[in-house]
């Protein structure tokens, strides 16, 4: 895909922690379905082959629906099923070594939880911020929370689209309204969901409405 083209209105980062293989690419087939505009495969404490053979299966079913796929961390998976990019955070590789790596056409994707460091991402060559957490989430073990004055703030001092992360779903979501992001994360709400198809359109739905306020 072209950079251009990112849209980031629903992006799905997956959990594999409580599910088989089966099931995380059912789901994720589900989400596709329902509407997500990016999928992150999020892999902790995996070997890079592992990662990578399941890369190539998420791959295969994302190209399908047209959603571009993101790995989480690890530039050399991203580069070696040839994902659409790599998100990286402040204990990866630099934004700069990341884009280096990827080259001009890739997308890199970066954690930003104040405006120093959504700055530096964005002056070091990042495509899209993730900013949060908004909610406490059980998603990430060790996560600080980041405000939605914070969030609005970054928006509001780069040019490159934010989304928001973190405890995130279709209840508690209306806290984003005014920030100005330009998507929203979530990892349970649609991967612990029982119709993650369902979930996925209604927090679609609920998304474009609430960033068109
Ligand atoms: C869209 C998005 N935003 C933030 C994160 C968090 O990245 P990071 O801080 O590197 O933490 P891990 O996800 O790697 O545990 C993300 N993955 N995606
Ligand atoms: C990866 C990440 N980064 C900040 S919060 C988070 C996890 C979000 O997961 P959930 O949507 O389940 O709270
Ligand atoms: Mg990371």
């Amino acid at each position: 895909m072209d950079r251009k083209d990112l849209d980031v209105t629903l992006y799905l980062v997956t959990d594999s922690s409580y599910h088989t293989e089966e099931s995380l690419l059912r789901t994720v087939e589900e989400a596709c379905k329902g509407g997500v505009t990016l999928v992150q495969l999020r892999e902790k404490n995996k070997g890079g082959r592992e990662y990578l053979d399941k890369a190539f299966k998420v791959k295969e079913i994302t190209d399908r629906y047209n959603v571009p796929l993101i790995i989480d961390d690890r530039v050399d998976v991203a580069l070696a099923c040839d994902a659409a990019g790599v998100h990286v955070g402040a204990s990866d590789i630099p934004v700069a070594v990341a884009r280096k790596l990827m080259g001009p056409d890739k997308i890199v994707g970066a954690t930003a939880k104040t405006v120093e460091a959504a700055v530096k991402a964005y002056e070091a060559g990042a495509d899209y911020l993730g900013v949060g957490a908004i909610y406490p989430t059980t998603t990430k073990v060790v996560t600080i929370l980041t405000k939605v004055s914070t969030l609005k703030d970054i928006c509001e001092a780069v040019p490159i689209p934010a989304v928001a992360i973190g405890g995130l779903n279709a209840g508690n979501m209306d806290v984003l309204e005014g920030a100005g992001m330009s998507g929203m994360a979530v990892v349970s709400a649609i991967m612990k969901a029982e119709d993650p198809r369902k979930n996925a359109q209604e927090l679609k739905q609920k998304i474009v409405a609430l960033m068109g306020k």
